[in-house]
């Protein structure tokens, strides 16, 4: 499979402190990648050696099975952590600006950043200049910024974070369109819940090291216990004394658990029926964010 952006066993040290071990994942053209950790779980580094704006202790980057070049980065579109807009330059003029640095004719850049504006709601905008636009909007000048110059590859660090749902909807559109095109785009966040419902795939980093990688159906169905919800008339705590049992949330007569493999959850079912009157029982899908708890705290 060579039409992927790949990560392989990169680590890199800050001193003494390790913050990458053994780095390995792909990002599939075509697809949106959700790249999801707590705060310094490796996010941001990963991203940098990815972009060639800091170097790996071991391991490697390519595109198509080609190790990475500056020349093959230059076809890429970075979306940095920090936000290096010009303050007193007017929208329009800084993205055809950074359209030009990437070898764009002024033509076909004034093109795609008077479409880009207008599909990210800020053509009327366009002759402001970024320091009188609220953060919201500076961030989708900065997608604008990462996508001018129809970059093959996207590489977006945290593209999502402090925008209002709408605004969420409108660049997802956007970059949703990329990836339609064939682009590999990879954005990170430390919100699972968030990414879980705006990506096809996940990488999922813990403390510099990858626990999953791989696309929504096959985290779920590859990590979740089978997971039961129950309700009955009086408490349900006697579930904890239950074999195969594991109690996830316990709210007086409603209960939420996952079930051991091998446990028959009609055993369970003729337990609580055994005990009282039964008003609901059923299978229920948890959420990445459950499966994963330790990546949100
Ligand atoms: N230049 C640096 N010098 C020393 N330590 C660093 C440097 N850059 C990052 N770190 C450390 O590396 C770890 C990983 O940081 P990184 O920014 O990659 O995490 P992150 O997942 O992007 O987190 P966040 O969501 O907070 O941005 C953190 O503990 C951070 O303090």
């Amino acid at each position: 499979m060579t039409n992927v952006l790949q990560v392989e066993a990169v680590s890199r040290s800050f001193g003494d402190r390790q913050v990458l071990k053994d780095v390995s994942f792909t990002v599939r053209a075509g697809r949106m990648t959700g790249f999801v950790g707590a705060n310094g779980a490796g996010k941001t580094t990963t991203m940098r050696i990815m972009l060639g704006v800091l170097a790996a202790d071991a391991g490697e980057v390519t595109w198509q099975g080609t190790k990475l070049t500056r020349e093959l980065r230059q076809r890429f579109g970075y979306m940095p952590e920090e936000r290096g807009l010009y303050p007193k330059m007017t929208i329009v003029d800084q993205i055809v600006y950074l359209g030009r640095l990437h070898g764009m004719s002024a033509d076909a850049a004034r093109r795609s950043t008077t479409d880009l504006l207008e599909r990210l709601n800020l053509g009327e905008r366009a002759g402001e200049q970024v320091e009188k636009l609220s953060l919201g909007n500076q961030q989708r000048v900065q997608i604008a910024a990462a996508l001018v110059h129809d970059p093959e590859v996207l590489v977006l660090d945290e593209p999502f974070s402090g925008l209002d749902p709408l605004a969420v909807d409108v660049v997802l559109g956007v970059l949703r369109e990329r990836a339609a095109a064939g682009a590999p785009v990879l954005f990170s966040s430390h919100q699972l819940d968030v990414v879980e419902r705006l990506c096809d795939d996940l990488v999922i980093i813990a403390d510099g090291t990858i626990r999953a990688n791989g696309s929504r159906q096959e985290l779920r169905s590859s990590y979740a216990l089978p997971r039961f919800a129950l309700e009955v008339d009086t408490d349900a705590g006697w579930l904890r004394d239950e074999a195969g049992v594991t109690l996830i949330d316990l709210d007086g007569p409603r209960a939420v658990f996952d079930l051991a493999p091998g446990t028959d959850d009609q055993d369970i079912l003729r337990a609580a029926l055994a005990r009282g009157p039964v008003r609901s029982f059923g299978a229920v899908t948890p959420s990445l964010a459950e499966i994963f708890r330790e990546v949100n705290q």
